[in-house]
């Protein structure tokens, strides 16, 4: 038997959509795996109710076929499911990690995103690694075609969840498809930015950073309360705000001191919505880990 705990992560960051990443110091799932002649799936914890145990449609069955990896997985899950806190990939990853160990096939933790990331195609269409990446390697990634980039950084995050459920695979039907050069030379402007802002270990910068025009608006419409709760997170000291992933969280990025107001005056603008949440006061945080 092996036991793995992987980490709840956010992609995009804003400014590099499909692209930027960081693993979160919490919430996480927990994934224990077990030798078995075929793949069976039970799943305990926080929305399990909405989370498949077929193999076919869980994450984690993808991840055991890629690995030619059957077994008994079980998965705790920490990490709410359509929270865009990356609960889908936090199964993925730990599940091929543990199975990795499972039956010592020896592959890196890069080695291992791949794998991963066919999970993530069961339930949003494509293999995208932006939560994957993270969820393995730890850290701020940065994932461009087949090679991932990664940066250990020490940066205060705000993740607030709202009680409203969206699926990456609806929230990527309203990505444009097409964008203002003006609008994509903002982009460019802000994702460096946020790259030297992790590198430097700045909250300012990778705030700054978060800024951009061209997928934010369109998906920010579908949160209740966005704006609210953008506006309250900056004038509780937050240096910038976006959606996390496919959303409906909302990430903050903040000083260490300032997260505890800026994590109260986020639940307080969903509150002004009409709408519950709740902010887990997190920071940049490593990968999975097998105990
Ligand atoms: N092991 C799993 N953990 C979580 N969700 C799963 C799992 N297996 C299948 N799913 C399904 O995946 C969907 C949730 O994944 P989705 O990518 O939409 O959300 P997310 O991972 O929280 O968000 P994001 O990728 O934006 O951070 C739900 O429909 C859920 O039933
Ligand atoms: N980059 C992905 C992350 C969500 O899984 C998206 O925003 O659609």
């Amino acid at each position: 038997m092996r036991t793995v705990r992987a980490p709840a992560t956010s992609a995009n960051l804003g400014s590099g959509f499909d692209v930027f990443g960081v693993a979160l110091d919490r919430p996480a799932d927990v994934i224990r795996v077990e030798k078995a002649s075929r793949t069976t799936i039970e799943v305990t914890g926080v929305g399990s109710q909405y989370i498949p145990e077929d193999p076919e449609k869980n994450v984690v069955g993808a991840v055991a076929e890629a690995l030619d990896a059957p077994a008994h997985i079980q998965i705790d899950k920490g990490v709410r499911p359509s929270s865009g806190l990356g609960s889908s990939a936090a199964s993925a990853a730990g599940a091929a990690l543990a199975l990795n160990a499972l039956y010592d096939r020896g592959y890196s933790r890069s080695e291992l995103v791949p794998a991963a990331a066919e999970g993530e195609a069961v339930v949003s269409g494509e293999a995208h690694v932006d939560n994957v990446a993270p969820a393995l390697l730890g850290g701020f990634t940065v994932a461009r075609e087949d090679e991932v980039t990664t940066v250990d950084t020490d940066i205060s995050l705000v993740a607030c969840l709202p009680e409203i459920a969206i699926s990456t695979r609806d929230a990527r039907r309203v990505v444009p498809t097409r964008a203002d050069m003006e609008d994509v030379v903002h982009t460019v402007g802000s994702a460096a930015t946020l790259a030297v802002g992790m590198c430097r270990s700045d909250p300012e910068l990778v705030g700054r950073g978060m800024d951009e025009r061209l997928v934010t608006p369109a998906r920010s419409e579908l949160i209740t309360g966005y704006e609210n709760v953008r506006t309250a997170a900056l004038d509780a000291g937050a240096t910038g705000v976006t959606v996390s992933g496919a959303g409906p969280s909302v990430l903050a990025a903040c000083y260490p001191d300032d997260r505890r107001q800026v994590a109260a005056a986020m639940v307080d603008g969903f509150d002004d919505a009409g709408v519950e949440a709740r902010a887990y006061q997190t920071r940049v945080g490593g990968g999975a880990v097998v105990f």
